[in-house]
């Protein structure tokens, strides 16, 4: 089985979670595709829910299947998000933003009674980090605060290289909400919540890709199965 298999076989267990008239979040990446799509077909056939996209990708792809979209404006409570993740550790800690969507992706988790993550068990890892941490700046005073960043990692405990990030023409790469990233060649994170914090409090530092506290479960799939974090029910 490829991992595009397992990815699939994740988002189809989080489908058992929907429910009819509930208030969907909709992560973005290739995880959370094979659940829009998934989501899609259970509502061509009949299935009312109402949903918040995560991304104008997530947002196209879901209208393009006939799903009805609402915002966070009009449906500030959601009752599910269904999201990939980059990195997920036994704490339920993640790394998200490998799609640059982590900004719209951790203010809907957050608007959220429940996340839930869906991934390959490839993605479980003891420690955070080894795959790049994506920070979202904003462009003015972006050298400043590549500087700032950096002095706050570095009295978070942790130390690396911070890449602006770029599309694959070469362009530096703009979010959805207009921003830069900043990927952190961090290696093991020791003390992510001491990370997080440092990172909140500095100036022109949109959001980073720690979600601490946010996902309520996880469903990794794996060739010998589905393994289960914290609680999905
Ligand atoms: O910004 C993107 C998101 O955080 C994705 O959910 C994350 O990168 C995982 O994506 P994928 O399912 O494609 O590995």
């Amino acid at each position: 089985m490829n991992a595009d298999d397992l990815k699939k076989q994740a988002a189809a267990r989080a489908l058992e979670l929907v429910r009819p008239g509930m208030r969907l979040g909709l992560g973005t990446g290739s995880t959370a595709k094979h659940f829009v799509d998934l989501l899609g077909a259970k509502v061509a056939a009949g299935l009312s829910v109402i949903c918040v996209a995560t991304s104008e990708a997530t947002q196209a792809q879901a209208l393009s299947l006939g799903i009805p979209m609402s915002t966070l404006d009009e449906t500030p409570e959601l009752d599910l998000t269904v999201d990939g993740a980059d990195e997920v550790d036994p704490q339920l800690r993640l790394i998200k933003g490998g799609g640059a969507a982590l900004l719209r992706e951790k203010i809907v988790a957050a608007a959220s009674a429940r996340m839930i993550v869906i991934a390959d068990d490839g993605k479980l890892v003891q420690k955070l980090g080894r795959f790049p941490l994506p920070i979202e700046v904003v462009p003015f005073g972006l050298e400043a605060t590549r500087r700032a960043v950096a002095q706050a990692v570095e009295a978070a405990g942790a130390a690396g290289e911070l890449v602006l990030r770029r599309r694959p023409d070469g362009a530096i790469l703009v979010t959805d909400g207009g921003h830069h990233i900043l990927d952190a060649h961090l290696g093991a994170i020791e003390r992510p919540e001491l990370l997080a914090q440092a990172l909140n409090v500095v100036p022109g530092v949109v959001e980073h890709g720690l979600f601490i506290g946010l996902a309520a479960g996880a469903i990794l799939a794996g060739e010998g199965g589905l393994t289960i974090l914290g609680g999905i029910e």
